[in-house]
């Protein structure tokens, strides 16, 4: 588990202090995946860095399983970092050795007998898909090769917390895919607690559990992704959610659907969990003899749970359709207005 209790973290540029964080509360469990996302300067590398002990917080606490790491002796610090792997944007790898040398650095640094280090980073490499490129140079693989490198070296301490910064932000989307399942599989196969910071939505919605979203050194709003993703409060979030999530009427069909003339009603359709692919609307449609026309719809998958989006144009008497949306909304379904010309 890690918790960051009031941590802030002002840096000094010439006479100029920065605030980076300003008081963050945040409580990751053990187990989770927790994934930081703000955009450039909110803070997230600051924030990240004060849980490896890069950075010291101005003030607050970061506890780690229950230990203030702020507090801790040389020795302790030094255990402390073992439990604690890291990877990075752009890899850190030593281009002068060899993939086998990188991932077998932490358990060289840690006095590992040399027969246990062969033991441990054939199993490391076997892991992350790589057995066959031991004897190789960094410079001689690809960008998500690389990274897999790194997660093996990051894993080598047997670590209890792993931090991504930025970690597939290098990637194109198809290796992003492949190490965010690697990501996955770890926190799954080993309950290795994974925090994340991004600046993609699409990194959040792939595999996190919960998210909080950095604002100005700010935790602005935090949720499970499923909360965050379906009912985003923030305009910042909002922003976030809808670089992923397109649930907004093309500009064009909006324009058609104000002309005075219409007389029809428009409502957006929230479907979860259970609900999604229930025939609802043409129950609907057949029960109040209405007239339904689907405008715009998707159906995301989040943590696991099927989440759909209907905007959906209703025709017929005014009485009929609120009858028809007073009996959609006993489902697990949320209704919302876009446009009404019926009342
Ligand atoms: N070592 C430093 N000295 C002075 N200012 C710093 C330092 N590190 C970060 N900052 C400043 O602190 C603020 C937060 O930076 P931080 O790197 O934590 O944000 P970020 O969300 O990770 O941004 P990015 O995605 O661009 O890395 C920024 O205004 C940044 O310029």
């Amino acid at each position: 588990m890690i918790q960051f209790e009031g941590v802030t973290k002002t840096y000094q540029s010439g006479k100029q202090e920065i605030h980076a964080l300003n008081g963050i509360d945040l409580t990751v469990e053990t187990g989770e995946i927790f994934g930081v996302i703000g955009f450039s300067g909110a803070g997230k590398s600051s924030l990240i860095r004060t849980v490896n002990l890069l950075e010291r917080p101005s003030s607050g606490h970061v506890l780690i399983n229950g230990k203030d790491i702020s507090t801790l002796s040389a020795k302790e610090i030094r255990k402390t970092r073992k439990d604690i792997g890291m990877i990075f944007q752009h890899f850190n790898l030593l281009n002068s050795k060899t993939v086998f040398h990188n991932v077998a650095m932490p358990l060289i640094l840690a006095n590992t007998p040399k027969n246990k280090i062969k033991e441990q980073v054939k199993e490391l490499l076997d892991f992350v898909g790589l057995s066959d490129q031991a004897t190789k140079y960094p410079d001689q693989l690809s960008g998500g090769q690389k990274q897999r490198i790194g997660i093996a070296r990051a894993l080598a301490t047997n670590p209890s917390v792993l931090l991504c910064d930025e970690a597939t932000s290098a990637l194109d989307p198809q290796t992003t895919q492949s190490i965010l399942e690697l990501l996955r599989r770890i926190n799954r196969e080993y309950n290795i607690t994974i925090l994340l910071i991004t600046h993609e939505m699409g990194v959040i919605r792939e595999i996190c559990d919960k998210v909080a979203v950095l604002e100005a050194g700010k935790v602005i709003e935090q949720g499970t992704v499923f909360e965050v993703f379906t009912n985003p409060q923030q305009p910042t979030t909002q922003r976030f959610v809808r670089s992923v999530m397109n649930d907004e009427l093309p500009e064009s069909l909006l324009k058609q659907l104000q002309n005075p003339s219409r007389k029809n009603s428009i409502y957006r359709i929230q479907f979860t969990g259970t609900s999604v692919g229930q025939p609802l609307m043409s129950r609907i449609s057949r029960k109040y003899q209405l007239d339904l026309n689907v405008l715009f719809g998707n159906i995301t998958e989040l943590q696991g749970a099927p989440y759909g989006n209907l905007i959906v144009e209703f025709t017929g008497p005014a009485e009929e359709i609120k009858k028809a949306l007073a009996d959609i909304q006993e489902g697990n379904v949320n209704v919302e207005e876009v446009l009404n010309y019926a009342s």
